[in-house]
Order: structure tokens, then C-alpha cells, then sequence
């Protein structure tokens, strides 16, 4: 909105010095004036509260109320935290416009680098193959020069039924992509075209046809859960799936790659060339570790690296969908600018989603993590890597812009040009070798080379290691999403993933890599600040279970722990919630956000906060400490059509137990309970300014709370809370309430 209309225009020529019609422009958004006022105004405020806190505790005469106050410290001491690192993003927002169509004015299209593409999949039974062949068809027919695209498909499922799809689709490929071009189509991937084209030409239809019988085999061979021969139709296919021997196992198997297309022998149906497509299935074995995404994209940085060795790597997660063919033009804008280049790692386009419901229950779109706080990151030096819909400059993983690290043998070396055919023996045999599990062991990958381990946020650690060597980054956000995703569509998931993110981030900042330590050193303060944020996003969970619980638990036990509604401090609270909760509503209408969905993205941040984050944070200690270890569960993007019915009418899915479902509930038990017993006290005549402020948080719980009380009492269907996690969220809340009476005592 707002920001959209404050592009500026293509004459001013800003990088290429007006000699050359300009490729991009940038200008800050209008809001950092504001934004910077009101952070002086509320630092004052975070600074009284700290004094009145810190006032409160030095009289407090009894270990209680020295104890609560001490409780309330920390939390407002972590959300002065939070506060502070979110001031980063709002002191030099920008915005930026590409011109792509400028770039034909400038450079031949014979001269627009190679572009290799990775598809990472884990699992054909979380992520359907078919959905990965749309993913991946929807890059192939991208708007460049086809014979320069080469699309690797990483399989960390090591499964046949995603290869058998590959196949498949390599033979629809060569009826799509033409057909693509001659029409001038924009959804490229065919189950987006097709869902929103109801009037067919007769060439559509036929199309059509094609696609939905290369559609059923995949969706039956998957339903079998195996290959038969009836489906093989070559003695080159029936050789690749004799890779799957009986000791084939997907923990346990050696390295298939399997190249399905050729760009320089295979041609479309009207004779033009097609891309490169090639299978990699990374070899695996249970004693040496695989590093989860991490690890499959530096096997593919490898591979790639022997086959193709394209200077521009796009990343992609499997359900990444392209939406614009012309996005790899929008990222060449910056990737060709002489300027810009030679600091440049990556061109990151925001993370956008399909079918997300009206009111966004789960907050899937995430605004400020995708959108917001981008763009604030983009003003500074960049912004983070985001694990999908990425453009990276392949220089970029192998060491700073000013000196090389070079890999251990020379057809790994970023300017190694492959003057041999893909299939041929010796390129095969590399790329084998280098797609095996002991080729990393004493090297350099993962620590300073390609992808970084050892957190499961990789997209995170690995961007910001990148900055940390001095590169930079930048953020593109077109008008018509580049790429559109898959959202989680139930509860359980969408907290397992956030728990997950959680548990990553808190690996990368307790690491000596730390943002706050290593990465203030290395990027600055406010950089630094901006990583950290993310670093430390699991402890939320210290303030939004404190405010959960305690006020109501005080409430319940008539204990008034807030200023009355007629004191000067009543105001500073009134104030620091008023003012936090309006600056996030202006930034998220400003970015174009609904009201409904601002109060989704509240309430799942206080969601988060009492579940994901705080299961995370013990998870992550456990492992800290050596107790347990965590592995990277996939999100599902199979759609239950029943689920998907209730998540469509936005009706959160229960469903099954987890512990995360019972804090949860026993949270929103306890706020109904201390809400009611306030409303007793205030029809009794008791003292409502006392009550105030315990009274509103525990009423605002409730109001957040009701997708649970529904689920709990009065749903039928099969997403309602399951009685095991109410009984025991029961007891949790009994337990915590018996407990608070002999506290407050
Ligand atoms: O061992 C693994 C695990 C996952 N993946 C792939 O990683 C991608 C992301 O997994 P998903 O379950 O969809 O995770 P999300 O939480 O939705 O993904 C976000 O968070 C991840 C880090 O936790 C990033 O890698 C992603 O790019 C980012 O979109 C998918 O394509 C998976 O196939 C692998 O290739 N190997
Ligand atoms: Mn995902």
C-alpha cells in the first residue's frame, strides 16, 4: 500500500550512472521519521517502568511480592529486548523497484548467465511428488534462456516414487514448455494454471489431458508404494530403478543421480531445446550424519558444481511454486549490475503462500518476519537468507568477497568452467564421488564452505554467516508474488514447525557464532541487534507465559499486583501496551495487512508463546546439556480434505494430543477462571481499580482464548480437543492454582 506508491520511477538512472536506462531504485519508506520519534518517546517509557520496577522491588517487604516483582523485571526486561532489536527494522526501511524490461536494453539474451536450480524433498508422503513436478515445472518453463536452466532435484526421501515422477515429468515438460511460451501463460506450474483457467482452447484441453494421466500414474504408483513393471517403458528407466535393491533403505543407500534431461540433446515438441533435469538422491548412511536440508543442498552445490556449474544458484523448498516467469530477470537486474555485484551474495524474494484462510489463523503469512522486518534488514546490509526463493551468486559459498576458500579439488572451484556433457563418464563419476557421505569428513563444508550446519535453521545461520564475511544482500519484492508456497493447515503442525524454527535459532545464538557476540563484531550493532532478535525468538516465551499466568493466578488469590487505575503508573502500562500494540497494527495495515489478520498474528504470537516456544527452549536445553537429541521434522503439505474444509472456514484443528495443546489449554482455563472471579469481586463491590489492569489481561486472554473453549465444550467434529488434553490440562491448571495458594498465602 503505502509503500507500493513510493517506487520512483525508471528515469532516475541511479547504479548505472544515467548512461543506461536504470535496472532498480530504491527509496526509504515515509514512516522512519515517525518511527524514530516514537522510539525516543518509548524508550523513556521502558526506561520509568524498569525505575518503578526496580523501585517496587527494593521496598517489597515480603518474599512474595519480592518474587513477583522480580518475575515481572525479567519479562519486561526481555520484552525491553525484543523492543530494542525491533527498533532496527524501523530506523531505515526501504523499498525497491526493478525493471526488468530495461535489461534486454543492456545485454543480449545470449548473455544472461546460467542459472542452476535446487528443489529440495524429504518425504513423497508429506509432500506429494506431484506437487514437487509442479515446483519444479514451473522453473523450467521460467522466461530465460531455456538451454542455461538446469534444475536439480534433491530427494532426501531416496525414494523411487519421486524419481518415477521425475520421469514422468520430464516427458510432459517437453508438451508444457512450448505450450507455456507460445501462450504467454503466467502460472507455469500446471496445477495452479489449470485451477484458475475454466475457459480452454482446444490446445489447453489437450494439454490437459496429458497432465492429468501423468497425474494419476504418479498418484497410483504412490498409492502402491512401489514401481511396478508395468510402469517402466525403458531399459534406461528399469537400470535407475534397479538402484532400489532390497538393502535400499532412505537412511541407508548409496547416491542415485539420474540425469532425466539433457539440455543439449533433448528438444521440446516444436524443436526447441529443453533445460537440464537431473535426479540427485544423495548417499546416505546411518553412521555418518546428513545434516537434514543443510547437507542435501551442499550435496547439490557439489553436484551442480561437476554437471553444470551455473555462477547464479536459485534455491527452492519443494512446494515453492513460480508465479511469475519473469522473476529470474527481476533477480538478474541486480545480479548483472556491475555495481552491486561484486558484494552481492544473494537476492532474496519474500516467502508468499497459497490458500491461506481469510482471518490467517495460524498467522502462516507472517508478515513481519517476511515482509516487515525485511525490509528493514534491507535498508542496513541486507536481508536474512529466508531457505527459499533465493538467488545466490555461487561465488558466495565458497569464502569472502575478498578471498576465495577454495575446495578440495578443482571441479568444485566457483570459476571452474565444465567443458564436458553432463553424461558423460568422467562428469558422472565426480559427481557420484562428491555425493557421497564421506566426502565431507575433515573438509571445510559446513563450517566455511556452501551451506552451514549445525542448526536447523540453516536458511538463517547460513545468510547470516554470509554477512558476517562481508557480503551483502538484497531484498526483492515484486507486486505479483515471485513464488507462492504451502502453508501448514493444522495447529499441530504449524506448532511443530515454530518449535523447530525455535529450536534452530536458539542453536545459531548459543553458538560462538553468536549475533549478539560474534555477529555485533562482524556486522555492527544494529545488524547484529536485527540477527539477534531472531536468535533469541524462543524467549518470548519468559513474558507471554508470565503475563498467562501470573497476574491470574495473583487474581485468583484476591493478591492486586498493578498500579490502581488511579495512580500516575497505572498510565506508563497503559501507555507501553497501548503504544507497542498500535505501532505493530500501523505496521501491518501499512504493509497491506486485513484488521482480521492483525488479530491473528497477535494472538498466535501469544499462542506461540506458551506452546512452541517454550517446548523449544526446553528441547534446545536438553541438547545443550547432552540429555536429548532433535532431528528436522518436515512439515506435511498433504491436504486432508476434511482438515481442509475447517481450516478453509478458519476452525482450528485439534485434533490430536500434544503437550504443547495442554499449556496451552490449561492457559486458557486458568484466564477464564480469574476472569469470572474478578467479575464476582466487581458485582460485589470491591475494588475494580485494584482489579483493573489483572482483570484486563485475564479478559483479553479469554477473548483470545475462544477457538480453545470451543474446542474444548461444545465441537463435535473430529478437530475438537481431544478429552485426554483437557483432562490433563485440567489437572495442570488445578496443580498451578493449588500451588499459587500456598505462594500467596
Ligand atoms: O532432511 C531434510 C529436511 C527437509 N528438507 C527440505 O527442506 C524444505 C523445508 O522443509 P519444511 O518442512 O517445508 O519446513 P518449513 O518450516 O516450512 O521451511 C522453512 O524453514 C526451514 C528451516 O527450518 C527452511 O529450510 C525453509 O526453507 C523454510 O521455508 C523442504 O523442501 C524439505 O523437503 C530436506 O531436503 N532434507
Ligand atoms: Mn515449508
Amino acid at each position: 500500500m503505502g509503500a507500493r506508491q513510493q517506487g520512483g520511477s525508471a528515469i532516475q538512472a541511479t547504479s548505472t550512472g544515467g548512461r543506461h536506462p536504470s535496472l532498480h531504485t530504491v527509496k526509504p519508506l515515509g514512516r522512519t521519521l515517525f518511527n524514530r520519534v516514537f522510539a525516543t518517546i518509548y524508550a523513556h517509557s521502558i526506561l520509568a517502568l524498569l525505575f518503578y520496577h526496580a523501585k517496587t522491588l527494593f521496598y517489597s517487604t515480603t518474599l512474595v511480592s519480592f518474587s513477583v516483582t522480580l518475575a515481572f523485571l525479567i519479562s519486561d526486561l526481555v520484552l525491553a529486548f525484543f523492543w530494542v532489536s525491533t527498533q532496527t527494522f524501523r530506523m531505515f526501511p526501504v523499498y525497491r523497484k526493478q525493471f526488468p524490461e530495461n535489461l534486454k536494453k543492456i545485454m543480449e539474451r545470449s548473455d544472461f548467465p546460467a542459472l542452476d536450480v535446487f528443489i529440495c524433498t524429504a518425504d513423497p508422503y508429506k509432500e506429494p511428488p506431484i506437487s514437487v513436478v509442479n515446483t519444479a515445472l514451473s522453473v523450467m518453463a521460467y522466461d530465460y534462456p531455456t538451454e542455461k536452466i538446469s534444475v536439480y532435484v534433491s530427494d532426501d526421501g531416496g525414494s523411487a516414487l519421486t524419481l518415477f515422477a521425475f520421469m514422468e515429468a520430464s516427458k510432459f515438460a517437453t508438451h508444457w514448455l512450448p505450450f507455456c511460451k507460445k501462450n504467454n501463460i503466467l502460472e507455469r506450474s500446471p496445477e495452479a494454471y489449470f485451477e484458475l483457467n475454466h475457459t480452454c482452447t482446444s490446445e489447453a484441453v489437450s494439454i490437459k489431458i496429458i497432465y492429468e494421466s501423468m497425474k494419476v500414474k504418479v498418484e497410483r504408483v504412490l498409492e502402491r508404494g512401489k514401481v511396478d513393471d508395468e510402469n517402466i517403458t525403458s531399459g534406461q528407466e528399469r537400470e535407475a530403478f534397479n538402484k532400489w535393491a532390497d538393502s535400499f533403505t532412505r537412511q541407508d543407500h548409496p547416491a542415485v543421480i539420474q540425469v532425466l534431461l539433457d539440455a543439449s540433446k533433448d528438444k521440446d515438441i516444436a524443436g526447441y531445446s529443453m533445460p537440464n533435469l537431473i535426479y540427485v538422491s544423495r548417499e546416505k548412511s546411518k553412521a555418518s550424519p546428513h545434516h537434514f536440508k543443510a547437507g542435501a543442498l551442499n550435496a547439490l552445490l557439489r553436484v551442480s558444481g561437476c554437471m553444470t556449474n551455473a555462477p547464479i544458484i536459485l534455491t527452492l523448498d519443494c512446494d515453492s511454486c513460480s508465479n511469475d516467469p519473469e522473476t529470474p530477470l527481476r533477480a538478474m537486474c541486480y545480479l548483472s549490475d556491475p555495481e552491486t555485484r561484486p558484494q552481492l551474495a544473494y537476492v532474496q524474494f519474500p516467502q508468499i503462500f497459497r490458500g491461506i484462510n481469510k482471518s490467517d489463523i495460524y498467522n502462516a503469512e507472517f508478515k513481519r518476519l517476511y515482509q516487515i522486518n525485511v525490509m528493514g534488514f534491507d535498508g542496513l546490509s541486507g536481508p536474512n537468507y529466508l531457505g527459499t526463493g533465493c538467488f545466490f551468486q555461487r561465488r558466495a559459498f565458497y569464502g569472502s568477497p575478498s578471498s576465495l576458500a577454495s575446495p578440495e579439488i578443482p571441479e568444485l572451484a566457483p570459476d571452474y568452467i565444465v567443458d564436458k556433457p553432463i553424461q558423460s563418464q568422467s562428469v558422472l563419476a565426480i559427481a557420484h564421488q562428491v555425493a557421497s557421505c564421506n566426502y565431507e569428513s575433515r573438509s571445510n563444508w559446513g563450517s566455511k564452505i556452501g551451506f552451514r550446519y549445525g542448526s536447523l535453521s540453516e536458511d538463517y545461520h547460513t545468510g547470516f554467516r554470509m554477512q558476517c564475511e562481508g557480503w551483502k544482500s538484497i531484498f526483492c519484492d515484486p507486486d505479483r508474488p515471485a513464488f507462492l508456497g504451502d502453508v501448514p493447515i493444522t495447529l499441530n503442525d504449524a506448532l511443530n514447525q515454530q518449535k523447530r524454527w525455535s529450536i534452530g535459532l536458539l542453536e545459531v545464538g548459543f553458538s560462538k557464532y553468536s549475533p549478539a557476540t560474534f555477529g555485533v563484531k562482524s556486522i555492527g550493532l544494529l545488524m547484529g541487534l536485527a540477527y539477534a532478535q531472531s536468535a533469541f525468538w524462543a524467549m518470548w516465551s519468559i513474558p507471554i507465559t508470565t503475563y498467562a499466568f501470573l497476574p491470574q493466578l495473583a487474581l485468583l488469590n484476591k493478591v492486586y499486583i498493578f498500579p490502581k487505575v488511579s495512580e500516575p503508573w497505572f498510565f506508563l502500562y497503559a501507555f507501553l501496551f497501548l503504544g507497542a500494540y498500535g505501532q505493530d497494527f500501523l505496521d501491518f495495515i501499512l504493509a497491506g495487512g486485513s484488521i482480521q489478520r492483525w488479530w491473528s498474528d497477535q494472538r498466535f504470537w501469544i499462542i506461540r508463546g506458551i506452546s512452541s516456544y517454550v517446548f523449544g527452549s526446553v528441547e534446545f536445553f536438553l541438547k545443550f546439556l547432552g540429555i536429548s537429541a532433535f532431528g528436522f521434522n518436515v512439515t506435511s503439505k498433504v491436504v486432508d480434505h476434511e482438515q481442509s474444509k475447517r481450516y478453509g472456514q478458519g476452525i482450528f484443528e485439534f485434533g490430536v494430543h500434544s503437550p504443547m495443546f495442554v499449556t496451552l489449554t490449561a492457559a486458557a482455563i486458568i484466564n477464564l477462571i480469574s476472569f469470572s472471579q474478578g467479575l464476582v469481586e466487581v458485582f460485589r463491590g470491591n475494588n475494580l481499580e485494584g482489579l483493573f489492569v489483572q482483570m484486563f489481561i485475564s479478559g483479553f486472554a479469554v477473548v483470545n482464548s475462544w477457538p480453545i473453549y470451543e474446542a474444548i465444550a461444545w465441537r463435535k467434529d473430529k478437530g475438537k480437543m481431544p478429552i485426554k488434553t483437557s483432562i490433563i490440562a485440567t489437572l495442570l491448571a488445578g496443580t498451578l492454582y493449588t500451588a499459587s495458594c500456598f505462594v500467596f498465602l
